[in-house]
């Protein structure tokens, strides 16, 4: 082959693949005019081949570009590559990279230019930097620091916010990760490893982990720290690790405070009812493993409802945070106090090995209430009664004893208050059968299972009977006959007694309307008000219409009341007496003597009668005390014009003593015990009989 076919066989070569390529390729001579350009240039650039070779590689470029490239490309050996605008023929512009190399084309000197779009590439580029650029911002707006650690050389590198969110500078902070755990709370230093070790094992799908982290200032701020390997080495073990620190610390902040809201009470910061239980339970499953005992003490403070309802609910509460640091100071750093609502605290006494180890503690808790509470510059005397049931002793479960914890308070109660008892079984069953009480008394009314019975009052210095005090029975199929004084406390929770008292009102009243026609038109008729009708608007509406009803005149009518519903000092329970005693009713003081016997009641509410309890006439023949109280309570009755009835009269001695005292009319078994409508009936014809005068 000759050196001129050797030539055109290059030719065909080099038109075969540059026709072929898919990169614009040219060849122009020494002053850029095109001599070859290739299909893929000639759509690149928006010309057609015949338009292109008459034009200069100068002219495909765009405004404003360097030209010097073509004259550096065609003075050198070497090829040159160059990043430039080009031109379309449509005036639209391109990014380009343009790779110039000095050859020899059919014989002459070229320059021959292979020319790429990289507008891709650019724009690759340029989203990499901005998402880059976001996602370093977005770090900064987040206050995460970052940090990536080299797992085979041991160093950790962390950026400046790593620093400067926990209060470090820069120099003088070791890039290792042992220096980096000596930073993590002691305590969460364990879970910490853990998760990473997890996680760098394949154990665990992600690092995300939340811990302590001592500030420079040597307090602790929470970190969540998550992180990646994103490089492992040939044997697939991670190489480079990393990661974010968020400072999660007022989030924490906000948890834990929801978290303690949930398990504490806000007014005493006592564990609150559920976490006393859960304490009590673990307490109880600890006991059973390690064969000890658990005491538990319900506390229940003494008339606390009446000092609320007296002085006020902000009173109460002073009183309640007094209560409760005076609890807190009696038992050990082990045991909990807790208050599980209202008035009701529980101590937790665990890990005791008998029951005797209880008891000075529990001395000293009831020793907390016998000095006075200051509150407000007022001094208040607050007792307390508590309840003790001990596990495995009492109950097997930690339910059954908070219960039977809870009957012993109970009972500490009936024994006269700021005292304690233990748990017995027996308190179980006054609990179970206070139960059925509240069940049997739903519907007893209307099942007619209540009766009155009616207990005279006898005229202390003529004998005679001068009325009568209506007391409620119950009869129940299941319970048998319950006492009132078993059934009406039940019935006031219920809110029964509302019923209950409209039934005896009504019953009362029409028996002593045919008592008035039969015998004596001034018998008058005591009936006993519970603290829980004075809530009830109707309550003197209902007494209204009763006596218009039955035509019982209302100074016929007497309406007994305790202590207790003047305690509450509520404005109504004022305003409701005051309308009974305009409708003419007379106002009986029951049970005086048992409660704080206040004799400013007697001067401010408008009181005709004084019922001295029966507890005083027990003793008064006996005692020198009671003899002088009732002397005392007597004469102050009289002297505040209200008439005086000794509750209780057993015996003639009591009768006497009383009747020479000036009391003026007596009640108790001496004269007649509770009897029923028809057997009060015979003893009225009797006692009318016996005054009639003999022929
Ligand atoms: N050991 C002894 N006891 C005597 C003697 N004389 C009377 N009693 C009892 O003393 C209680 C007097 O009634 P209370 O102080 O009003 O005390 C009453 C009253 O507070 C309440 N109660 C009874 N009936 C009603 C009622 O209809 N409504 C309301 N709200 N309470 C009632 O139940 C309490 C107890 O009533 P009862 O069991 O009927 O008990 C009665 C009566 O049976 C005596 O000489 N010796």
């Amino acid at each position: 082959m000759d050196a001129q076919q050797l030539i055109e066989q290059s030719e065909d070569i080099f038109k075969v693949l540059t026709e072929e390529s898919t990169q614009g390729i040219s060849v122009a001579d020494l002053d850029g005019n095109y001599i070859y350009v290739n299909p893929a240039f000639c759509q690149m650039m928006g010309y057609s081949e015949q338009e292109l070779l008459q034009l200069t590689v100068f002219n495909m470029k765009a405004p404003k570009q360097d030209h010097s490239s073509f004259d550096k490309t065609k003075n050198s050996k070497e090829k040159q590559a160059v990043q430039v605008n080009l031109q379309r023929k449509d005036g639209s512009i391109f990014p380009s990279e343009v790779i110039g190399k000095k050859i020899n084309y059919k014989g002459e000197l070229c320059v021959l230019g292979t020319v790429q779009d990289i507008s891709d590439r650019i724009a690759t580029h340029q989203a990499l930097a901005e998402s880059e650029y976001r996602y370093h911002s977005a770090m900064q707006v987040a206050n995460d620091g970052i940090w990536d650690w080299n797992i085979k050389t041991g160093v950790v590198r962390f950026d400046e916010r790593y620093f400067t969110m926990a209060g470090y500078e820069k120099d003088g902070f070791a890039y290792t990760l042992v220096e980096w755990q000596k930073r993590v709370h002691p305590d969460d230093l364990h879970i910490t490893n853990k998760a990473m070790q997890q996680y760098l094992d394949g154990k665990a799908n992600s690092y995300d982990v939340e811990f302590r982290f001592l500030r420079k200032d040597q307090s602790y701020m929470w970190i969540r720290s998550r992180g990646k390997v994103i490089e492992r080495d040939e044997d697939n073990q991670p190489k480079r690790f990393i990661g974010t620190h968020s400072d999660i610390s007022v989030q924490k902040q906000h948890e834990e405070k929801i978290l303690h809201q949930a398990h504490f009470d806000s007014l005493t910061y006592l564990p609150n009812r559920f976490l006393s239980l859960d304490r009590l339970k673990h307490s109880c499953q600890e006991a059973n493993r390690k064969n000890e005992l658990v005491a538990l003490l319900f506390l229940d403070l003494d008339d606390f409802k009446k000092i609320n309802d007296t002085l006020g609910h902000e009173t109460g509460d002073l009183l309640l945070i007094e209560a409760a640091n005076r609890l807190r100071s009696v038992v050990r750093s082990v045991d909990t106090v807790g208050r599980l609502g209202g008035d009701e605290f529980v101590i937790i006494l665990g890990s005791l090995s008998n029951v005797e180890e209880a008891h000075p503690i529990i001395e000293n808790l009831l020793n907390q209430f016998r000095e006075m509470f200051i509150i407000r510059g007022r001094e208040l005397m607050l007792t307390a009664s508590v309840g003790v049931a001990v596990f495995p002793n009492d109950a097997s479960d930690a339910s059954e004893l908070l219960r039977n914890a809870d009957s012993a308070m109970y009972d500490a109660k009936a024994c006269g208050r700021n005292t304690f008892s233990y748990y017995t079984a027996q308190m179980n069953q006054c609990a179970q059968r206070r139960l059925a009480i509240e069940e049997q008394i739903h519907g007893a009314l209307n099942r007619q299972e209540f009766s009155i019975c009616y207990q005279a009052k006898t005229d202390l210095t003529s004998g005679e009977i001068m009325g009568a005090e209506a007391l409620l029975r119950w009869h129940n199929p299941v319970l048998g006959n319950v006492p009132p004084d078993e059934f009406i406390s039940v019935a006031e929770q219920t809110g029964n007694i509302i019923q209950l008292g409209q039934f005896v009102l009504k019953q009362a009243l029409s028996q002593t309307a045919r008592w008035h026609k039969q015998f004596n038109a001034d018998f008058q008729i005591a009936i006993n008000l519970s603290p829980r009708q004075f809530r009830d608007p109707m309550l003197v509406n209902f007494i209204e219409d009763s006596l218009k009803a039955t035509g019982v005149a209302a100074d016929k009518l007497e309406l007994e009341i305790t202590e207790g519903v003047l305690l509450s000092g509520h404005n109504y329970v004022e305003a409701m007496l005051t309308n009974i005693t305009n409708l003419g009713v007379q106002l009986a003081m029951d049970d005086f003597g048992t409660g704080y016997s206040s004799l400013s009641y007697l001067r401010s509410y408008p009181f005709d009668v004084l019922k001295i309890d029966r507890s005083f006439i027990n003793e008064i023949t006996n005692s020198d005390k009671d003899k002088a109280l009732i002397n005392a309570v007597v004469s102050m009755s009289h002297a505040l014009n209200l008439r005086v009835v000794a509750e209780g009269i057993e015996t003639d001695e009591q009768c006497n003593y009383l009747r020479k005292l000036g009391c003026d009319y007596g009640q108790g078994y001496l004269f007649s015990k509770p009897i029923t409508a028809d057997a009060m009936s015979s003893l009225l014809e009797q006692s009318m009989q016996l005054a009639q005068p003999k022929n």
